[in-house]
């Protein structure tokens, strides 16, 4: 089935990023061990596992930021190797964990960012003009986040969870095919991090395709798909309910869990 999403065209088959065989070091240590993954436009998939899982550095491959030492990362069925670092910016967008935005700076001037404002900003040469359809991108960026009433304030008046989904609304300016989000709900109280689970599901369900790498598995239940690594390697991948089980979270967590169904959503109940 094709989806269509603001500015993002109609999803085929071969709107994909996919991981073959990927094995990628953090500094010395072998973090992510011959993973294969393939995420689709359309989909919203979370990545879990424990702490120093590799999860991170995943991420960080399938945007070209680690190279892989072996197998290779494809994006819309090109190796990332052919693709230029612009035609990668404006293909793939990242939230990384934790990142700081200018507190200082108003929200529409931040999430301009998105489309190379900051050529103009840091007095760089801009490669081309800003045009009316920037303006347009950045005003739909604003409004899919719910951000646009508070466009004019700036990030250092903003609540944690606001300042999030203007990290978002930048990242989405730029029109990109797959977003890609680091821990986007940490730190983030309950209300907050379901709120952009909810756009994160949203931006899916109009054609995007998001990868978020989440802690809270009732949150990861949420997602289309799910990877669960461990030891830098895929210990299960599929629908919540065939990654989600008990015995997987054993594996991976070394945790005693119970899992119900709750109506169409999953909730993972860790025992004492
Ligand atoms: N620069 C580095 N040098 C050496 N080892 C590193 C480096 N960066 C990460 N590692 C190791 O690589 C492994 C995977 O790290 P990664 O950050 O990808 O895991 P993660 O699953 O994202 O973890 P977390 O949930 O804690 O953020 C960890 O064991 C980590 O200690």
């Amino acid at each position: 089935m094709s989806k269509r999403g603001s500015g993002q065209g109609e999803v085929g088959s071969g709107d994909t990023l996919e991981a073959r065989d990927l094995h990628v070091r953090a500094g010395s240590f072998p973090a992510v061990r011959g993973v294969s993954a393939t995420f689709r436009a359309g989909e919203f998939a979370a990545v879990i596992g424990p702490n120093g899982a590799g999860k991170s550095t995943l991420l960080r491959a399938l945007l070209g930021l680690s190279l892989p030492d072996a197998g290779e990362v494809r994006l819309l069925g090109r190796s990332l190797r052919g693709w230029s670092r612009a035609e990668r910016a404006r293909t793939l967008a990242y939230l990384a964990q934790g990142e700081g935005l200018p507190e200082g700076a108003r929200v529409r001037d931040v999430v301009s960012l998105g489309r190379g404002a900051g050529a103009w900003t840091w007095g760089l040469i801009p490669t081309r003009p800003w045009t009316g359809a920037d303006e347009d991108a950045v005003t739909d960026a604003l409004t899919r986040t719910d951000t646009l009433r508070f466009a004019a304030r700036r990030v250092g008046e903003l609540s944690g969870g606001e300042r999030q989904r203007v990290g978002l609304a930048r990242a989405l300016a730029a029109g990109p095919r797959f977003l890609l989000l680091d821990e986007p709900t940490n730190h983030l109280d309950l209300a907050y991090g379901l709120e952009v689970i909810r756009h994160a599901r949203c931006e899916a369900a109009g054609g995007l395709g998001v990868v978020a790498v989440l802690h809270d598995l009732n949150l990861a239940a949420r997602a289309d798909r799910l990877l669960l690594l461990h030891g830098g390697r895929v210990l299960a991948g599929g629908t919540p309910e065939e990654v989600l089980t008990p015995a997987h979270l054993h594996a991976a967590y070394g945790l005693r869990a119970r899992v119900v169904q709750d109506g169409n959503r999953l909730i993972v109940i860790p025992e004492d």
